[in-house]
């Protein structure tokens, strides 16, 4: 069985079709790219399975049952999380408080022993940040040397990274990211590239909407490509760049033998 399954998705809004009729698999353990040009539909699919929008019709079901009417805030308890295209940090807070607030949903203490300020709220919050440092300590780079700087202080790059570590930390089965390369040079990608394929080894599946072609070749199992909120292909890198629709409706003529070399 898939972890997740889209199933007949329409979304509409006031007369615009947002999504129509899109249907895919995505495996457990893998990578999964959702391309396609602006306005396509690809941040619409990421709102309807976080449950901040629900669909017109069709359903999504994650280990088989329908998160259709399920609230953000219980989806991300049943296990997905995601980053947003426009990075959403606490820029006064420190790079590790970030995650740690990321962690709250797992926080055992009750609120009644916080206002109290017992001891179980300060071992409690010390294994947080272990836990924490841990999850920053994982990527290339590790981010845990800038643990307690102010996030807003870090380069661009960083916080976008910084925001996926985030996302980690409700230590979700499925991890849905908006663009996480934008805005990187070609080093960061490759870093970037090395994260992201360990986060999949270490057991959670991963969607990510993406316009570096260099991010999809390199980390992708399956692509999905979206137009004018249609699915028009489904396959790996390779098979989508030779796909003539796609060509024609988002990657252009040099990708069929080129490659991502240049993106
Ligand atoms: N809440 C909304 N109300 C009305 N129209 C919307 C809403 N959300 C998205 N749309 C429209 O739905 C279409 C798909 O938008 P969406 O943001 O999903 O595209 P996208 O593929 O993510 O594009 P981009 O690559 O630019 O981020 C667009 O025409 C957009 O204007």
């Amino acid at each position: 069985m898939a972890l997740l399954s889209v199933r007949d998705l329409t979304q509409r809004f006031s007369g615009l079709t947002a999504l129509d009729d899109v249907s895919f698999d995505v495996e457990e353990g893998a990578i999964v790219g959702l391309i396609g040009p602006n306005g396509a539909g690809k941040t619409t699919m990421i709102n309807l399975i976080t449950g901040i929008c629900r669909p017109t019709s069709g359903d999504i079901l994650f280990g088989g049952k329908s998160l259709v009417g399920r609230k953000p805030h219980q989806i991300a308890r049943d296990g997905i999380g995601r980053t947003f295209q426009q990075i959403r940090l606490f820029d006064q807070l420190s790079v590790v408080e970030n995650v740690m607030v990321g962690m709250d949903s797992h926080l055992r203490t009750s609120y009644g022993a916080a206002v109290l300020d017992l001891p179980s709220v300060a071992r409690e919050e010390a294994k947080m940040r272990a836990d924490a440092l841990t999850l920053l300590a994982e990527g290339r780079g590790g981010l845990e040397a800038f643990s307690e700087r102010r996030a807003g202080e870090l380069p661009y790059a960083d916080k976008r990274r910084l925001e996926i570590v985030r996302a980690l930390a409700t230590r979700p089965r499925l991890l849905l990211l908006d663009e996480p390369a934008a805005g990187m040079a070609l080093q960061e990608i490759r870093n970037l590239v090395h994260d992201l394929l360990r986060i999949r080894s270490k057991g959670t599946t991963i969607i990510l909407i993406e316009h570096k072609m260099r991010l999809i070749e390199g980390v992708t199992d399956k692509v999905i490509v979206l137009d004018y909120g249609r699915k028009i292909a489904e396959g790996s890198f390779d098979e989508i760049r030779r796909d003539a629709r796609v060509i024609e409706a988002y990657l252009g003529r040099g990708y069929a033998n080129a490659g991502a070399e240049e993106n």
